[in-house]
């Protein structure tokens, strides 16, 4: 079957064509449905294995209630408050966007829209275009940029190339972003202030260059607009609508506690009729035009098209926004500690008899310890898969899903491999509600392929992979016969085996048989084998094979 059939991709939002035709070379068929409501989209959700949007579609939680086969969502853009991020992480979905694809456009376009404000172009080409019978230079008089003082909400991609412009035009710069600790940016030329007001103070234009949500709602609040702002202060806001309180603006403009705003984005898109801002004096409107230029549209497109892609076909996960940092396409070298994670957890789930409480994961080496969150979540997957179905769990909510089930997922980097052992070893232990506890140790040997060192305390040297079963029995004459004739009488093969051994405490041994079979054994041998005198535990797990 070619790669890609019988996927689907939703195309919900308006996209360039590049990325369109990296759809169809790629052989996932995709439909293009622009505007549709929140009932709609919610209703066609279930059939697509992809969605891809810009602004336009909302994709908000009751979207994806039921998201049937709906793996994976790309923004391609950058903010994804659109998104219900919760509620697609609780189902297990991607979320991606194209980070740094408009950064230039958008920046040019907040660049664009200062200078416009300052130099009152709009109105003054209106003007123009009105006929040569009130011709005025003087109502248009505006503020030079160079020698004032521009202050930069949020110092991050946008904010940073936007910065660095207005430097070049002479102007003096400043920032405010809670989470950046340095006390100044961009080589000392950028300082950082961190009380808001102050920042106020100081500035003759404002820009926003924040996230959308809670965190950002009216940074330019109706108090700082009215008590707290210059008189002579031209806003930009090129970020979101909730920013700055839109009516407050609009009376703040008419009364003149603020000289002119320049707006890109709000609360609501297309803005009603009536809305204050359209009467506003000295108030330039574009409709979200921030990344709308050749560039930055081919660029999203084309980079949203490639990571949906990516990850339809082979999980690689690019420009996650809820993945909590994981990276499956790693290095050839890196890549086997990936399969090594999910196997071992396989292997322990399979040993676990009841729940969990806590799921361990300690590294040790430099390769490993790398990648401990996403080597974490791998582990963790299987290890809940048991319980909650094969297609319930994966690498984008098992966090979520362990959280709400009150299971803590913790990651140790060990200074040193266990006693014992050498290299990078990956380790995973879980520990039920019950005392119950099981460890199962591994690494990756030279020819890439993973090993299993060590279940529990018992050492041993053996590829995880297709149908194990593991045995623990009472350390004396006869056990491994008892176990070869068993498997023989039921026609099941034994591929590999290996068998150690340990003492307990007050020096009784046990031995733990590890079998590999050619085919999976049923319950009967399996309850056969439990029931024989000597036989303490047997566990029976289906890995995948070793390809
Ligand atoms: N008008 C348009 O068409 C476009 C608008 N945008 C908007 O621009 C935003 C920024 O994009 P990037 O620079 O690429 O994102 P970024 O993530 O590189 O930068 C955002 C910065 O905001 C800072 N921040 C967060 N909360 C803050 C707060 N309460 N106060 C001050 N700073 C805060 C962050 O620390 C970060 O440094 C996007 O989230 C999006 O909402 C982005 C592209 C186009
Ligand atoms: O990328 C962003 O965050 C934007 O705001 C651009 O929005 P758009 O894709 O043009 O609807």
């Amino acid at each position: 079957m070619p790669q890609g059939a019988g996927l689907k991709i939703l195309v919900a939002d308006e996209l360039a064509k590049e990325g369109l035709e990296l759809l169809k070379e790629s052989g996932i068929s995709f439909d293009v449905k622009i505007g549709l409501k929140e009932d709609q989209l919610a209703a066609e959700t279930p059939n697509y294995d992809a969605m891809i949007v810009r602004s336009g579609a909302k994709v908000t939680a009751k979207v994806m209630e039921n998201p049937g086969k709906l793996k994976v969502i790309a923004r391609a853009g950058v903010g994804v408050d659109n998104i219900h991020l919760p509620t697609a992480t609780a189902k297990g979905i991607l979320v991606l966007n194209t980070a740094a694809a408009s950064t230039l456009s958008t920046a040019e376009h907040a660049l664009a829209l200062m200078m416009s404000l300052a130099r009152k172009i709009p109105a003054a080409d209106a003007h123009v275009k009105s006929g040569p019978e009130k011709w005025s230079k003087a109502k248009y008089q505006g503020t030079q940029l160079a020698g004032k003082t521009l202050g930069v909400v949020g110092m991050g991609r946008i904010g940073q190339t936007v910065a660095s412009r207005a430097i070049a035009m002479e102007m003096t710069v400043i920032g405010f972003d809670p989470f950046v600790q340095a006390e100044s940016l961009m080589d000392g030329k950028v300082k950082m202030v961190r009380d808001f007001d102050q920042f106020l103070a100081q500035i003759d234009v404002i820009t926003f260059h924040v996230p959308g949500g809670e965190g950002t709602k009216h940074l330019l609040s109706r108090d700082r607009l009215f008590n707290k702002c210059k008189p002579n202060l031209l806003i930009v806001n090129d970020a979101r609508g909730e920013v700055v309180d839109e009516f407050a603006l609009a009376e703040a403009l008419a009364e003149k506690k603020v000289a002119g705003a320049a707006i890109d984005v709000f609360i609501k898109e297309p803005t009603p009729a009536d809305h204050p801002l359209l009467k506003a004096p000295n108030c330039v409107l574009t409709p979200h035009l921030g990344a709308q230029t050749d560039e930055a549209q081919t660029a999203v497109s084309v980079e949203a098209c490639k990571a949906i892609i990516a990850y339809l076909n082979s999980g690689e996960i690019r420009g996650a926004v809820n993945a909590g940092g994981i990276k499956l396409d790693l290095p050839p070298d890196e890549l086997p500690f990936t399969k090594l994670a999910s196997r071992v957890g396989a292997l322990l789930a399979g040993l676990m008899d009841g729940g969990y409480k806590t799921i361990t994961l300690r590294v040790s080496g430099t390769k490993a310890p790398k990648h401990m969150n996403t080597l974490l979540r791998l582990a963790a997957v299987e290890l809940l898969k048991p319980h909650l179905g094969e297609g319930a769990v994966n690498v984008i909510n098992v966090e979520h899903l362990a959280r709400s089930r009150g299971i803590d997922l913790v990651a140790i980097h060990e200074e040193a491999p266990p006693a014992g052992l050498v290299g990078d070893i990956v380790g995973v232990r879980a520990d039920g509600p019950n005392g119950e506890s099981h460890r199962v140790l591994g690494t990756v040997y030279a020819d890439g392929l993973p090993r299993v060192l060590r279940i529990d305390n018992y050492a041993m040297d053996m590829i995880p992979e297709g149908n194990m079963v593991v045995i623990q029995n009472d350390d004396m004459p006869g056990m491994i016969g008892i176990v070869g004739t068993s498997f023989g009488d039921a026609k099941v093969n034994i591929a590999d085996m290996v068998i150690s051994r340990e003492y307990d405490k007050a020096g009784k041994a046990t031995a733990f048989q590890v079998i590999k079979t050619d085919s999976s054994p049923d319950a009967k041998l399996l309850e056969s084998l439990k029931a024989r005198p000597g036989i303490l535990k047997v566990k029976s797990v289906a890995l995948p094979a070793r390809g």
